[in-house]
């Protein structure tokens, strides 16, 4: 690995062991709820590495893995439950839900104390008005990356492009958080490479292929590329590999700090979810943030 890539597995390691630790110490056995309906192939490998890894930090997992067919009613039901049930401390329910069901319908049933996603609308309020409350993974995952190699973050300029409720809109304010000055630009922003080139940290959350150009970069910039996209590989036994937003051959060499992907950004996702798990079983019984766990 070269000194200027973010190494997102090793982060992820290392935020994993804070988790476990932090479980060790604590008088409870935080447990994570995880829901899959359906049967995309992707999916079910997160939601395997979900439990896995809940497992791996001593937490309790509970899997509701549900068949394709299953009606959003159904599926509304299964998350009622789980926030009516005291020993579950965290709910998530797996994207991309099958066609016939409405996820903002069924995300909006999850009790907000309980969403370890940071995804229903109370989560969202809470983070734009600064208070207390769980937050997106992969833009929590964007922030520890960055500070991971920039340190205190207080006043950089930070460019996100993709303005997505999942990824763009909470990104941009938890860097606010941070005391970063935020820019968001989108698919409408003009003269889009000058105003990337304006930024000392770089967020690319689109799921366009190889866009950001190596000059669309500010020389020492800290890149971090949220996309995860595959492309055709003739050269490759599968036939496919992955590649993120940002032409990584052209960006590395100008950037001083940067993610690859895969083994960037992708890996706190789940991460990240197990912190929010442990933050979740303190603040619903009251218990302080954990030491180790605060960003
Ligand atoms: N309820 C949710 N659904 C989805 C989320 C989410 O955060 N909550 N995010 C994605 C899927 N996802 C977790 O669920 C996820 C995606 C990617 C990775 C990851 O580690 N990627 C690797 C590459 C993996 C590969 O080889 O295919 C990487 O980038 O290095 C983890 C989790 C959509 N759904």
């Amino acid at each position: 690995m070269n000194s200027n890539h973010i190494d997102g597995k090793a982060v992820a390691a290392r935020l994993r062991e804070d988790v476990a630790l932090t479980i060790a110490s604590l008088s409870v056995t935080p447990t994570l709820a995880v829901v899959l309906v359906g049967d995309d192939p992707a999916s079910q490998v997160y939601v395997g590495n979900k439990v896995k890894f809940s497992q791996a930090v001593g937490m309790n997992s509970v899997e509701r893995r549900l068949p394709a067919e299953t009606t959003e009613a159904d599926v509304v039901e299964t998350v009622r439950a789980l926030n009516a049930d005291p020993d579950v401390d965290g709910i998530l329910v797996q994207l991309p839900l099958p066609a016939h069901i409405d996820s903002d319908r069924v995300i909006a049933e999850i009790d907000p104390d309980k969403d370890v996603d940071g995804l229903t609308e109370i989560s969202a309020g809470r983070l734009s008005l600064g208070k207390p409350g769980l937050r997106p993974c992969t833009p929590t995952g964007c922030v520890i990356l960055a500070k991971e190699a920039l340190g205190d973050l207080s006043g950089k300029h930070c460019v996100i492009i993709g303005r997505s409720i999942l990824v763009g809109k909470p990104a941009a304010l938890l860097f606010l958080q941070q005391n970063c000055t935020v820019t968001v630009a989108h698919s409408r922003t003009d003269n889009l490479p000058v105003v990337c080139r304006g930024a000392d940290i770089l967020v690319s959350a689109v799921g366009r292929p190889n866009m950001v150009k190596g000059d669309w970069i500010k020389a020492g910039a800290c890149v971090i590329d949220v996309g995860i996209n595959r492309v055709a590989d003739a050269s490759r036994k599968s036939g496919s590999r992955l590649v993120g937003d940002v032409d990584f051959a052209e960006a590395e060499p100008v950037a001083g700090a940067i993610t690859p992907v895969p083994g960037g950004v992708g890996p706190m996702t789940i991460a990240c979810l197990l912190r929010n798990t442990v933050l979740a079983a303190c603040a619903r019984r009251d218990l302080p943030v954990p030491d180790g766990l605060s960003i």
